[in-house]
């Protein structure tokens, strides 16, 4: 049975999910240190975290039966991905549940900030009366400056168009034209922006392009007074730049909730300075964004383990459950030519593999069914367990690229997937098909035209076209009581006496003896066994 951990505080809605789920089993314990969520792992098929749990390469690392990570929340930074893809774990997210709640708390400290409400509500508890001391800062009219307009820094700048500030922002991945659609004014750069700003807010995630993208260069270049919010993720402001320009009084105020270091130190700089506005990193805690982010998350926790349904996947493409039964056939047909290509190949050193889609195949989920190639490619090569999550991560770590092209029209074939490999000593390739929904053909090898099922033990030879082979192979099979249950001819020419292939679906592995006998007839060029699954067997990867 499937075994659920939750080792972050998750809301009862989206534990009461997976409870009520028949054939889950549920645990939740939030008090463990990453060694006990390593050891714990081994026993859970899918684990449910907010941004405490620290997966780390370490706590991934050599876990064969967790499949899936559920992350209640946007950021999966605390997820370590290249592990968790190698391992073939997918990792899935729910964006858009704490939106509205983190748009909030950045208004919110804005607010605060330009109110001094923290301070003189503390004054007041202490005693106090001093309403010189706290005059604040009116934001109507006031320019606010959003870096990153995705999900929360568009929810903010709605927010704060409403709230009569001029907005403008900047986001290398939106045009000009949607920021106007969203009534902001788009800068052409994070430099651009800065000096226009009396408000500075940050959305974007945490890369190597956003670390320190506010650093002590860009503070030079903003309006002395500013006041600057990070309700992203730490590091997005440097945080020591950030305390020097608050001490210099160039900074008016900064409300962090975000930490480079989550909790930061007890003796962090920022923590001593008065107009820092700390919050520990609350934008999401609300009742109602942690009860979206866990339903969401217990749900699709449920559709992965229950359906094999990929919805939110930070590292594989995204399938629905009624679009993985669609597909599942078309990931079984790319699978299967990857292990015949793999078997073809013969230690060749494999460079590129093209994969055509043709027909009904280029209106799937192609990317999934290059995976699953990849993963059949791959999958006796490694020692390490392949499957359609991990499989293009490990082909690109070899050096093999993967190229997808597609054609709406079918040309002779409804459907059609076609692989062709490029190797260091010429290419290898196949195109398949089906019959129904579920008969899978191999309708050309290489150079060959002709019509095979695509499961069980092949024996391929390659051959001059000429009278008497078909029985020769036939009783050699005969002899070592091998029955043939297909068998298909290729022929490049038109007329006999050519080059061939022949293809024989057989229902037990030819021995040895029999290969080396049909091998060694004057007219035949080659012989293999290629051992494929049988019919309906599953894909590493993919559950039913
Ligand atoms: N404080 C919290 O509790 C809390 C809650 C939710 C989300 N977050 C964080 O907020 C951030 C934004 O979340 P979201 O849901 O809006 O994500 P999103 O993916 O919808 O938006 C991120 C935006 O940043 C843009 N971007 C990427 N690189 C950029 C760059 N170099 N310069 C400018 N823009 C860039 C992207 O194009 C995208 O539009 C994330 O870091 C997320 O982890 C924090
Ligand atoms: O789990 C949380 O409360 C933090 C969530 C937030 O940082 C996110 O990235 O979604």
């Amino acid at each position: 049975m499937p075994r659920v951990l939750i080792s972050d505080k998750l809301s009862p809605a989206g534990i009461e999910i997976l409870e009520k789920t028949p054939g889950i089993e549920v645990v939740v314990n939030t008090d463990l240190s990453p060694e006990q969520v390593r050891e714990e792992l081994k026993n859970f098929d899918g684990i449910i975290i907010r941004s405490g749990t620290k997966l780390t390469a370490e706590v991934l690392d050599g876990q064969p039966r967790l499949k899936a990570v559920a992350r209640a929340g946007v950021g999966v930074d605390n997820v370590d991905l290249p592990t968790a893809t190698r391992q073939g774990i997918v990792v899935m997210n729910t964006p858009a549940g704490n939106t509205i709640s983190t748009a909030e708390q950045t208004l919110a400290l804005m607010y605060a900030m330009s109110r001094n409400t923290v301070p003189a509500a503390t004054t007041m508890k202490g005693g106090g009366w001093d309403r010189k001391k706290f005059t604040g800062s009116q934001m109507a009219g006031k320019t606010l400056g959003i870096i990153g307009l995705g999900r929360i820094g568009l929810a903010v700048a709605k927010r704060a168009i409403a709230m009569e500030m001029n907005v403008i922002g900047y986001d290398p991945f939106l045009t000009a034209e949607k920021a106007a659609e969203h009534g902001i004014e788009f800068c052409s750069n994070v430099a651009d922006l800065v000096p226009q700003a009396d408000y500075i807010t940050v959305h974007t995630p945490l890369t190597d392009e956003t670390r320190g993208l506010i650093d002590a260069e860009m503070l030079e270049k903003a309006k002395p007074g500013v006041r600057l919010v990070n309700c992203a993720r730490g590091g997005i402001i440097d945080e020591d730049a950030l305390a020097d320009a608050l001490e210099s009084g160039k900074v008016a105020a900064a409300a962090l909730d975000v930490f480079t270091s989550e909790p930061p130190p007890e003796d962090f700089r920022l923590r001593t300075i008065d107009n820092a506005l700390l919050t520990p990193h609350l934008g999401a805690s609300t009742d109602e964004a942690q009860e979206l982010v866990a339903l969401e998350a217990a749900e699709l926790m449920v559709g992965y383990l229950t359906r094999g349904e990929i919805r939110q996947a930070v590292n594989t493409a995204a399938v629905s459950g009624a679009e993985m039964a669609d597909t599942k056939v078309y990931l079984e047909l790319g699978y299967r030519l990857g292990l015949l290509i793999a078997q073809l190949n013969k230690g060749r050193n494999m460079k590129r593999a093209t994969l055509t889609y043709r027909g009904e195949a280029a209106s799937k989920k192609y990317k999934l069914i290059t995976s699953a190639f990849a993963c059949g490619l791959l999958k006796d090569a490694l020692q390490d367990p392949v499957n359609i999550v991990n499989a293009d991560m490990l082909a690109r770590e070899r050096g093999i690229e993967l190229v997808e092209t597609s054609r709406k029209d079918p040309g002779d074939f409804a459907t059609r997937v076609g692989v062709t490999v490029e190797t260091d000593q010429g290419e290898l390739s196949a195109d398949g098909t089906m019959l129904g929904r579920q008969y899978l053909r191999l309708i050309r090898l290489g150079d060959f035209t002709l019509d095979s099922f695509l499961d069980g033990t092949l024996l391929i030879y390659h051959h001059r076209d000429v009278p008497g082979l078909i029985g020769f192979v036939g009783s050699v099979l005969g002899k070592h009581d091998v029955n043939i249950a297909n068998m298909s001819l290729g022929r490049k020419q038109a007329t006999p006496g050519g080059d061939s292939v022949a293809i024989l679906n057989v229902d037990s592995a030819p021995p040895a003896e029999a290969v080396k006998e049909i091998g060694e007839h004057a007219e035949v060029t080659g012989v293999q066994v290629v051992k494929l699954p049988p019919h309906g067997e599953e894909i590493p990867g993919v559950t039913s």
